[in-house]
């Protein structure tokens, strides 16, 4: 999983659901909505007392809690200059997975995991309600019903997506959610003074995805979610993380650029492309630049030198992924990112991508030898260079233009159907499809990635003949 700060942490609260609430008001004279805005700024506002109340200061020195077009947000109570450390938070207001109770701790299978772990200790505090020392920040996170990861899409959601590495990796969650509540499930049932007897696969599932988006461990070994910093939204952008000084025990964020009294502040949830975003969070970015898109590179069954290529490839360091069963599926899959530019040496397209394809050309065992003694007379990697026939070079680079191409034809299909699924939403304002916007954002983002991929191939086609007389590496 990725995570708010920074790398492999992912979790932060959204707001409370409206529609919830408004349920619960519909006998009020008051209007729901500012009912619901009322209660919003009085959960916010409980939540400073309780953070000043812990000694937490520092946390909001610079910074408030208030309410943004992403839900709650972070905004500069004074000017913020670049390079100021704008939040620090102490080690005691950090909850990690070994704050559950040692009882539970102790009944937990070994094999659980740290997000597990921290999706369990939130339902514990959760069934504790008022008297839990963590009330003004559990009420502060999303309610139940109102997340938007890809692993709460319905199936024909799931569709729109088909074509994307979001579908078979929210797939993937979905079955550790399932394995890993089925291994909480007998401490789940023999604890019920500590969760209560409510606790379903759903409740966990909501707790998890909760954990997912407000988690983080700032490059350290264990996970940590930190309340008030993971108000902070997510700027692509940006570059301030959130960092754990392991000596003073402290978390805290340096501003990377300037704001102005008032402006809202974010920091960097990590370089994630939207489908880690739409599974982790919830939530994508129209133009994300970090956008990449996984390309699947196989082995044919058929091929009679398999055996010959997987031994080459193995011994260079390009693995393959196995299946199941155990048997080698002869193929990888890499990620690209968008060539920024057409012309230039090619960043975006991985060298390992580029020499799976000249592998995969090959048709002599004279071939693969010779790539492996060029290898070995350079720095042992595999076919990091043109091939020196030409027209084996343009056949290897066709190859990948023909991936890519499939590829465009089939996002570009799932684009229109999402384009229309779209449309009836901009018809009907009141059914708004947030998870329609999210595909269409995905898919557009990848098909960016593959259009960039294309013509960096096309152009590297038409002179391949430069390319091999100098024998460069692009
Ligand atoms: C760590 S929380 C940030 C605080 C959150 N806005 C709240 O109301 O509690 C992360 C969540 O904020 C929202 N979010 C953060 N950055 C966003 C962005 N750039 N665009 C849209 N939603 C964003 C998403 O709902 C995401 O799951």
């Amino acid at each position: 999983m990725a995570g708010v700060w920074g790398g492999t942490w992912s979790r932060v609260r959204c707001i409370g659901g409206p529609s919830a609430v408004c349920a619960s008001l519909r006998t009020h004279v008051v209007s729901p909505v500012a009912q619901v805005h009322a209660e919003v700024q009085q959960d916010q506002s409980e939540f400073v007392t309780w953070l000043r109340g812990r000694g937490e200061d520092d946390a909001c020195s610079a910074l408030t809690v208030g309410m943004s077009t992403h839900g709650r947000a972070l905004f500069a109570t004074r000017p913020i200059e670049a390079g100021e450390r704008v939040l620090r938070v102490s080690g005691n207001l950090i909850i990690t997975p070994d704050k559950l109770p040692m009882e539970v701790l102790e009944l937990l299978p070994k094999g659980v995991s740290e997000w597990a772990r921290l999706a369990l200790f939130l339902l514990a505090e959760q069934h504790i309600g008022q008297a839990s020392e963590w009330a003004p920040y559990i009420r502060c996170l999303p309610p139940y019903g109102s997340l938007h990861s890809t692993i709460f899409w319905k199936k024909e959601e799931m569709e729109m997506v088909r074509y994307s590495s979001v579908h078979r990796e929210t797939l993937q969650r979905k079955a550790v959610i399932g394995a890993e509540f089925a291994s909480v499930l007998p401490v789940l049932q023999q604890c019920p003074h500590i969760f209560g007897d409510q606790v379903t696969h759903a409740s966990f599932k909501h707790a998890y995805a909760t954990e997912g988006c407000h988690v983080g461990n700032c490059g350290l070994q264990w996970l940590m979610q930190v309340p008030f910093v993971d108000f902070f939204n997510h700027d692509a952008e940006c570059q301030a993380l959130l960092s754990y000084d392991e000596e003073k025990a402290c978390a805290e964020v340096v501003a990377d650029r300037n704001y102005a009294a008032g402006a809202q502040v974010f920091i960097s949830y990590g370089r994630l492309p939207n489908t880690i975003l739409a599974l982790d969070f919830g939530f994508t970015l129209p133009f994300n630049p970090h956008d990449q898109v996984e390309v699947w590179m196989g082995l044919s069954r058929r091929d009679p030198l398999r055996k010959s290529k997987l031994s080459l490839l193995h011994t260079h360091g390009m693995p393959t992924l196995l299946h199941t069963d155990g048997s080698d599926s002869g193929g990888n899959s890499f990620h690209i990112r968008e060539v920024k530019s057409v012309i230039g040496r090619g960043k975006g397209i991985p060298h390992a991508l580029r020499a799976f394809a000249r592998v995969l050309c090959a048709t002599s065992t004279h071939e693969l030898t010779e790539l492996g003694a060029e290898a070995g007379r350079h720095d042992g990697r595999l076919a990091r260079r043109p091939l020196k026939s030409c027209s084996k070079e343009t056949q290897a680079m066709n190859l990948l233009l023909a991936r890519f191409e499939s590829l465009i034809h089939q996002h570009s299909i799932a684009a229109l159907q999402i384009a229309e699924a779209c449309r009836g939403t901009k018809q009907s304002p009141a059914k708004k499809k947030p998870n329609a916007e999210m595909a269409s954002d995905v898919v557009a983002g990848e098909l960016r990635v593959l259009y960039s991929a294309a013509a960096w191939i096309r152009h590297h086609y038409t002179s391949i003949s430069v390319l091999t007389t100098s024998h460069a590496v692009v």
